[in-house]
């Protein structure tokens, strides 16, 4: 049997530390009111300028009651704490990931807007377990298996931490028992319908000698390193074959292909796609391996994956743009906001009736009827058919990124969205 650590305050700080985070350091802690993150936050509370943040995604009817409670324990112990509500309709469809993705992106939004940078989520040795398992059914390589990252970005300079993935949750409510403090259990987590429920059980009653938590979070935390390493070659590679451009495309130089592993290509092939499409999604194996052997062949004019467009600039050069029939159809501009995953801009002034969208054909011929010479633009037509410009119906009112502007009141900024 293998001990379990103790979780304590000094532990804690030494894992913080690991992570990168500072004693005396701004953290907003994410509290379900379930025992493990009311142990991270009631452990974190003396040597971190903590805030509680609790997310009701109006899906279950307790939910509201658990944010109360939660606002009420933290009230007892003079912890701030705000209760953030996931409005607007939800999907019928993977409803669980869509909640959580809802769930980072309104704590991510309340941290910009509160100069926080760090977020730590209570997720433990069990839950990494379990992730191992779920990903393992699902037939992942390193990268899923090396489980959940102990930190990671989640965009807009915000990193989301797990301080507790060393620590097993028997650990943690014996803690939270020892500071004599109830906790919410959330029904769900005993629910035979979820996939993860019911490899907890399966650990809880292993099938094989060693199969349990603390080994398989050991192989995700080596597994880790490997993916790390890997992750190290592929920015080198990227470095040397790849020019990323701010316009949201970038030019491959298919020469790098020779003598680099396989897997190296195939990741940077992805992270490719995820610079230009804005998502951030793995996209499947066998489509990457079929866009790298049709690379390989220079047969990939106009090829496309996950909203990417691949297409030949010269002889040993890949053009990747945006493809543009992927980009949702215009939307209206507002003071703020993200368009198309990719960029984050902001706009002042009389910005009523303007949409945006990308420069598309219809803005391409426009531009050819102004500029004789579309040559002077440095970047090439399929970049500029994607770039984002700003339209008053369907006039074109302004490309930023090619210098194109009619809008005299209007001031406009474009930047490119969080860590891409
Ligand atoms: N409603 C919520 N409000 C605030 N934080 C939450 C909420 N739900 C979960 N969290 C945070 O996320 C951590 C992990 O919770 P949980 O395992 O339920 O979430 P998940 O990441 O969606 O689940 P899964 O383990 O199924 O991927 C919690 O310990 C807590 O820190």
């Amino acid at each position: 049997m293998i001990t379990k650590p103790p979780i304590t305050r000094e532990n804690l700080i030494d894992g913080y530390c690991k992570l990168g985070v500072d004693k005396g350091t701004k953290i907003a802690i994410a509290v379900s009111g379930g025992a493990d993150s009311l142990c991270l936050l009631l452990l974190s509370r003396f040597d971190y300028k903590v805030t509680a943040i609790t997310v009701d995604h109006g899906l279950r009817k307790e939910a509201a009651e658990e944010a109360s409670f939660v606002a009420a324990l933290c009230a007892e112990y003079s912890i701030p704490h705000v209760t953030l509500r996931w409005q607007g309709d939800k999907p019928t469809a993977n409803l669980q990931a869509a909640a959580r993705e809802a769930r980072y992106d309104l704590i991510k939004n309340w941290c910009v807007e509160k100069g926080i940078e760090t977020v730590a989520v209570a997720h433990h040795q069990d839950d990494q377990a379990e992730t191992v398992l779920l990903r393992l059914a699902r037939g992942s390589g390193v990268y899923g298996l090396a489980g959940m990252a102990p930190v990671r970005s989640i965009g807009q300079g915000v990193s989301l931490v797990r301080p507790l993935l060393e620590y097993p949750k028997e650990s943690l409510i014996r803690t939270v028992k020892d500071m004599g403090i109830k906790w919410v259990e959330d029904p769900s987590n005993r629910s035979e319908a979820y996939d993860r429920v019911k490899i907890r059980k399966m650990l809880a009653n292993p099938p094989v000698e060693g199969l349990n938590a603390a080994r398989l979070a050991g192989t995700a935390g080596r597994l880790r390193r490997s993916r790390d390493a890997l992750e190290y070659y592929e920015r080198q590679w990227l470095l040397a074959a790849v020019h990323f451009y701010d316009e949201g495309y970038c030019t491959v130089d298919t020469k790098q292909f020779k003598d680099a592993p396989e897997e190296i290509i195939l990741r940077a092939l992805a992270s490719i796609c995820r610079f230009v499409s804005g998502g951030t999604y793995v996209p499947r194996m066998e489509k990457i391996l079929r866009l790298y052997s049709a690379l390989q062949e220079g047969e990939f004019k106009g090829q496309t994956l996950y909203g990417a467009m691949f297409s030949p600039l010269s002889e040993h050069v890949a053009l990747v743009t945006r493809e543009v029939s992927a980009i949702s159809t215009p939307v209206a501009l507002e003071s703020q906001g993200i368009w198309d995953l990719r960029f984050w801009y902001q706009a002042q002034g009389n910005i009523s009736g303007l949409t945006i969208a990308p420069v598309g054909e219809n803005g391409w011929i426009q531009l050819k009827n102004i500029y004789k010479d579309m040559k002077e633009f440095s970047s090439p037509r399929l970049a500029i058919l994607a770039m984002p410009a700003l339209f008053d119906g369907e006039q074109l009112r302004s490309v930023p990124f090619l210098g194109y502007d009619t809008l005299k009141d209007v001031s406009f900024s474009f930047s490119r969205e969080g860590n891409k």
